[in-house]
This record gives structure tokens, sequence and C-alpha cells, in this order.
């Protein structure tokens, strides 16, 4: 049924960048605190701390959007909401399903936050036949025997999997054959998807050992910072070795 990866141009249409849009809910979840203690407008500065963006990539971002602010005011905050959110495809309601009703998809489903950010969860799928008719969420689950027809009644084109990897492709496959053409993967495997659809994998472990990684740089540079003498502890260039690779680099984390 797949028949390669998708490759996707590295921008989209109307000419905003990928790098831009992957940025664009960062602004969005900044704009959104302020618009909740009512602030009307915001410099390019603040909000670039706000959202952790260097500013001057800000101001590049939201050119994009046609949108420049105005001098010694800064940007309109509900403006900029509305503006993002159209650019994201927020102004409407997107149905979602999630398949595989375990600890993950359940707590998924619970998440109160799809809801608000105008995701609506449309149907819970699991191939455990006890689990149907089981209320997650306030949502009966449904069996994966009707996946096909769940996806066509809802009009879903937004899949999440949360199965177990050995599931995953298959599960995927049969969304992607109903008219799915987003994928939002938990499962620790690389799914094959033919043209046209997305797939995005959330991976928290990966997550982790990227921090593991920065906490170890840390380390080692506070330790180079000691003075060698310092409570008695070994010269900087020798500390640590046991921590680290055989040859005392800081190993680098693979991806998955
Ligand atoms: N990405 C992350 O950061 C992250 C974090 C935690 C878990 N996970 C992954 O998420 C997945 C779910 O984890 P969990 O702890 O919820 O597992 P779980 O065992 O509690 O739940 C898995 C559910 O999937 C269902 N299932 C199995 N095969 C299916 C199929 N073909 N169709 C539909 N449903 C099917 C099972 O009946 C079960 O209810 C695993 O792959 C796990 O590795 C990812």
């Amino acid at each position: 049924m797949a028949t390669g990866r998708n490759h996707r141009p590295a921008t989209r249409s109307r000419g905003i960048p990928e790098a831009t849009v992957a940025r664009l809910p960062l602004y969005l979840r900044a704009l959104t605190a302020l618009s909740e203690r009512s602030v009307p407008t915001v410099s390019s500065e603040e909000l670039a701390t706000a959202a952790g963006v260097n500013s001057a990539k800000l101001r590049k971002d939201f050119s994009y959007l046609g949108s420049y602010g105005t001098r010694g005011v800064g940007y309109d905050v509900e403006y900029l909401v509305y503006q993002i959110s159209r650019e994201l495809g927020l102004t409407q309601d997107w149905p979602v399903v999630i398949v595989g009703i375990g600890n993950l998809g359940a707590a998924l489903a619970n998440y109160g936050g799809f809801a608000s950010r105008g995701f609506r969860v449309a149907a819970l799928i699991d191939a455990d036949s006890s689990m149907t008719g089981k209320q997650v969420a306030g949502i009966a689950v449904q069996h994966v025997d009707d996946l096909e027809t769940i996806i066509d009644t809802n009009g879903v084109s937004i899949g999440v999997i949360t199965t177990p990897g050995g599931a995953a492709q298959q599960v995927c496959d049969r969304l992607v054959a109903a008219g799915v053409t987003s994928i939002l993967n938990f499962a620790p495997t690389v799914l094959t998807v033919p043209e046209g659809v997305d797939v995005r994998k959330v991976d928290l472990s990966i997550e982790l050992q990227i921090l593991a990684f920065h906490e170890q740089r840390k380390a080692a540079e506070e330790l180079a910072q000691e003075p060698p003498s310092a409570a008695g502890l070994p010269a900087a260039s020798e500390g640590r070795r046991g921590d680290q690779g055989p040859d005392g680099d800081i190993p680098a984390v693979m991806p998955a």
C-alpha cells in the first residue's frame, strides 16, 4: 500500500518556509498567554523572548504573514493570534481519531488542550474487543474493524497512532487508505507513507536524550572551570573520565 516516503518542498504555498511554519505554534502559544492577560500590544523583542526565538528571526517570520508591526507600538496581539491561527488552519475544526487506547491513547483523549486549539477528538479506536463501548474521556471506544467507516463518517483527516510499534504501520496504512492525510505517530516505528501524507513523530525519549546530552555538557563545563587543586579533585582534563566515552569525549546523541 505504501509507496515511499513523503518528500515535501522546503516551502509551502504562499512561500512560507517550513522552518517558519514550525515556529508559528511557539509564537501562538506566547501570544495566547498575552491575550489571556488582556495585553493589547507586544514588541518583537518581548514576544521573541516569550517564544524562545531570536527577534530578527521573528520579524522575518512575521513578514511572511504580511505582519510588520507598528514602530514604537509593536504588534497587535489579537490580530496576530488571528493571523497565525488562520495560517495554521486553526480557525476551522479538525476532527481527530486516536488509534490505540491504552495508557498513552487514553491520556491524550483526556487532554483538554486539543479542543481549545481546534482539534476535536472525534473517535477512539482499539483492537481489543473488551474495550469496545467503554467510555474514555466521555467517548465510547470503537473497534478497529470499523476504522474505515469511522474515518468516513467523521470526515477525519488527522490520525493519532498510539498502538504498540508492531501494529503502527498496518494502522497507518489503513488510516491512509481510508482518507487520512496527516498522522501524528507516537509509536517507536518509522512509518512509510505515500506522497501527500504528512507524518509527525513524537518521541519523548529522544527529547530526554537531548536533555541528558546538555546536562552532561554543563557538568563537563563546570568541572573545567574548577581550579585543579579544589577539594583535592583531579585536574579538569582528567575529571569524570569514567562518566564519558572511553576517550573522555562526550558521546553524541543518536536519534532513534
Ligand atoms: N512517543 C513517546 O514519547 C511515547 C511515550 C510513551 C509511549 N509511547 C508508545 O506509545 C504506544 C502506546 O503505549 P501505551 O503505554 O499506551 O501502550 P498500551 O499497551 O497501554 O496501549 C496500546 C493499545 O493499543 C491497542 N492496539 C494494539 N494493536 C492495535 C491495532 N492494530 N489497532 C488498534 N489498537 C491496537 C491495544 O489494545 C492497547 O489498548 C507504544 O508504541 C509506546 O511505545 C510513545
